[in-house]
């Protein structure tokens, strides 16, 4: 059965113009004028976009001695209603375990996703077990990317000697290190001091990861990255001094991308001071919320280029969970929720306010994310060929963002009470439609595992460049007897 869009002006990273889309088996077929089908989406008044693209999600995570509780039907549901198409998960080996009997732990969650996903790998431990089986994983399980927590202190946390034989392991197989960019061993004296103090609330949390240093952190990655000859991706950048980092690298030539999420974008830390326990530790994540001028620098990186990807780090906890941590903030499980709302958000504070052009919205929901991960044009693209995961956006449909009506299996969104304009009239997955309007129709075990291979053009400019410019040991002659 074919199904043709019509009426609607694509939107890509690149061009905005009027085509009418044809999907049949799953795919896009043809692009152009009059197109005619068995089934036909009318978005007229609407622009047609690759599905977006999460490349930083939790789902059922065990963390901090509970699990996230959205999982990968809930998650994807929420993608889906809020115009993403894919998410990619984070696999998590304990400390000590293989890395593919985590991946299995990981696959055996996914039977009932509503849209694909796909899965970066973490290194939480390093020993030749842990080098050797990166190679199967990259080789054989078609996962591309490793992350890295430099913070976490006793639990995922590695330290530079690790992350530098963990780098120089990815640059040979082609794939990309990850990081999330925090001094770990700061943070955890902070905690302890600010604990010693009485400092016990949600916002201690704040006051525990103060930006410079996540600052620190990434400026160090990317030192570590680029003596290792690897590209680098810094996850949930928060900061102007993370960004300055990654910004001056990239000046200098270096390989490294950043990553904003939506929450730092349009939340700031004034949500911790707010009386009420509950609506402060809801929000407690690492990084924490910044202040404006932290936001104001995030929102020059998407349009500058600086940064080049809008997450969300969908980690989603709910009250009475929160709620472990009264009394010791560390003990507050780290994370929030974001998957429904990243794209309404980001087009009502980015696109509509003139941060960002719709075309820049495309490409930092979806389209660089799919060339940094090396699965464009199959994903992010609207391309004859190209899978068809398609939001069919209407920039007038407008909401008041709130738990009562969101898909998200918790009982809050940071983001209630917001009003949003610019959402789904339909949501596409593999030319299902998922999403129509404000109508659910996903179907689980619909998403399927997305192989990610290794050697982007990136990797491989970094290892030729590498290559040309190693030591070279000088060749002389005449060289002198020993002085003894
Ligand atoms: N970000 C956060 O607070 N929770 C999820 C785990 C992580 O990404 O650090
Ligand atoms: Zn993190
Ligand atoms: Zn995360």
């Amino acid at each position: 059965m074919t199904t043709v869009i019509k009426n609607g002006t694509v939107v890509t990273a690149d061009l905005s113009y009027k085509a009418d889309v044809k999907i049949d088996g799953g795919k896009i077929v043809e692009i152009g004028p009059n197109l005619s089908g068995d089934e036909t989406l009318d978005a007229t008044g609407c622009y047609v976009m690759p599905g977006g693209i999460d490349p930083h999600t939790h789902l059922e995570m065990p963390f901090m001695g509970t699990y996230s509780s959205d999982d990968f039907e809930s998650g994807t549901r929420a993608a889906l209603s809020g115009g993403t198409t894919m998410v990619v998960d984070f696999a998590l080996p304990s400390p000590g375990q293989s890395l593919l009997e985590a991946l299995t732990m990981w696959d055996n969650k996914t039977s009932r996703a509503n849209c694909d996903f796909s899965f970066h790998m973490a290194i939480t431990w390093w020993s030749e077990q842990v080098f050797n089986e990166m190679q199967t994983i990259v080789q054989d399980k078609g996962i591309n990317s490793f992350k890295h927590f430099m913070a976490y202190k006793g639990a995922l946390m590695v330290d530079d000697d690790e992350m530098f034989h963990s780098f120089q392991r990815c640059a040979e197989l082609g794939a990309l290190p990850m990081v999330h960019a925090e001094n770990g061993d700061i943070v955890a004296q902070m905690q302890a001091k600010l604990l010693a103090d009485g400092n016990n609330g949600p916002e201690a949390h704040a006051y525990s990861r103060p930006a410079a240093v996540e600052g620190e952190a990434t400026n160090r990655a990317i030192i570590i990255a680029d003596m290792a000859g690897s590209p680098l991706y810094v996850v949930h950048t928060s900061c102007e001094q993370a960004h300055e980092a990654i910004r001056r690298a990239r000046q200098n030539g270096m390989r490294v991308y950043g990553e904003p999420l939506i929450q730092h974008l349009t939340l700031d830390e004034s949500e911790y001071a707010n009386p009420d326990w509950d609506h402060a530790a809801r929000r407690v994540m690492s990084p924490p919320f910044r202040n404006k001028q932290h936001q104001d620098s995030l929102w020059a990186g998407l349009s500058a280029g600086s940064l080049q990807v809008v997450a969300t780090d969908h980690c989603a906890f709910t009250t009475a969970q929160k709620r472990f941590g009264v009394g010791d903030f560390t003990k507050i499980p780290n994370g929030t929720g974001g998957l429904e709302d990243r794209m309404p958000m980001l087009w009502t504070h980015g696109v509509a306010t003139g941060r960002i052009t719709m075309n820049e919205f495309v490409a930092v929901t979806s389209t660089n994310i799919a060339k940094i991960l090396n699965m464009y044009p199959k994903k992010g693209a609207i391309l004859v060929g190209a899978d068809a995961d398609l939001v069919v956006w209407d920039p007038k449909r407008s909401k008041t963002i709130s738990a009562a009506s969101q898909q998200s299996a918790i009982d809050y969104n940071v983001f209630e009470g917001k009003q949003v304009t610019g959402l789904p009239r339909y949501t596409l997955t593999g030319g299902m439609v998922a999403i129509e309007e404000s109508t659910i129709k996903t179907r689980e075990g619909q998403g399927k595992f997305v192989k990610r291979d290794p050697f982007t053009a990136v990797n491989r400019a970094l290892s030729t460049w590498k290559d040309i410019t190693a030591p070279r040991k000088v060749q002389r002659t005449g060289i002198p007897a020993s002085g003894v």
